[in-house]
């Protein structure tokens, strides 16, 4: 078990600053009411080092504090005597160990996100906030158990080569990926939010795919024109 306190000064700043940023994420998830009392659950990886921030297991949101952040590696081991990491710690770990592009990785049970998982069906690209988002349908993943390797490897079994920064595990709920915390974060929120609104339309007729020249069309231009010019005032 490594002491904190014997990691280099300049990575055990970065360590803090992960910690503070991952505990103020977990706000969004219950601001956007994406969780129910302690479910879902926000990683992100420390700059420059093979360790990640967790959230720990069980612990209510307003009780949450930087400092009960667990440290792991990237087998999901902690690094410290303290809280214990979330229950889907292997989950997130496998995920960062196989796809080394993911920053950060969100999980909730939204409602309308969670209610396509529990039926297993892709929620289709039927409207431009989810090419913008997605670039596609968001994909099903299969059901798995906790504990182990089997949710991660679906996650990324789902993932890799797919546009989508999320995938419903089939009759559980929601894992995002992103390029850092607050990226995985919102494709959460974008998510339950496509959900929803498919979710209301088939409710009233059929939805019908947007066309893939379109959906790439809408994907390019969000992804690389939408918004500020980086650098900008804004
Ligand atoms: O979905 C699961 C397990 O897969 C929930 O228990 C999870 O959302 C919350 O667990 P943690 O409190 O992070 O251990």
């Amino acid at each position: 078990m490594t002491a904190l306190s014997t990691l280099p000064p300049e990575t055990a700043e970065a360590l803090h600053a992960t910690r503070e940023k991952v505990c103020a994420l977990h706000a969004e998830l219950t601001r956007w009411n994406l969780v129910t009392w302690t479910s879902g659950n926000i990683s992100e990886r420390v700059p420059g080092t093979d360790l990640i921030v967790i959230k720990p297991s069980g612990v209510t949101y307003e009780d949450l504090t930087p400092a009960s952040m667990v440290v792991c590696d990237l087998h999901g081991a902690p690094i410290e005597d303290g809280c214990s990491p979330s229950s889907d710690t292997d989950a997130h770990a496998y995920v960062y160990r196989h796809m080394p592009e993911v920053g950060a990785v969100v999980h909730t049970h939204s409602t309308y996100a969670t209610a396509w998982a529990a039926r297993g069906e892709a929620v289709p690209c039927a409207i431009t906030a989810m090419a913008d988002e997605f670039g596609d349908d968001i994909p099903v993943g299969p059901f798995a158990l906790i504990g182990g390797d089997d949710i991660g490897r679906g996650i990324v079994a789902t993932l890799t080569g797919h546009r989508s920064p999320a995938v419903l595990m089939a009759q559980h709920g929601v894992f995002t990926i992103g390029k850092d915390a607050k990226s995985a974060v919102k494709a959460a929120v974008m998510c339950e939010d496509v959900a929803r609104t498919v979710h209301l339309a088939r409710q009233h007729g059929p939805v019908h795919r947007l066309a893939q020249e379109h959906i790439d069309a809408l994907y390019d231009r969000y992804q690389n024109v939408y918004g500020q010019r980086k650098g900008t005032d804004s």
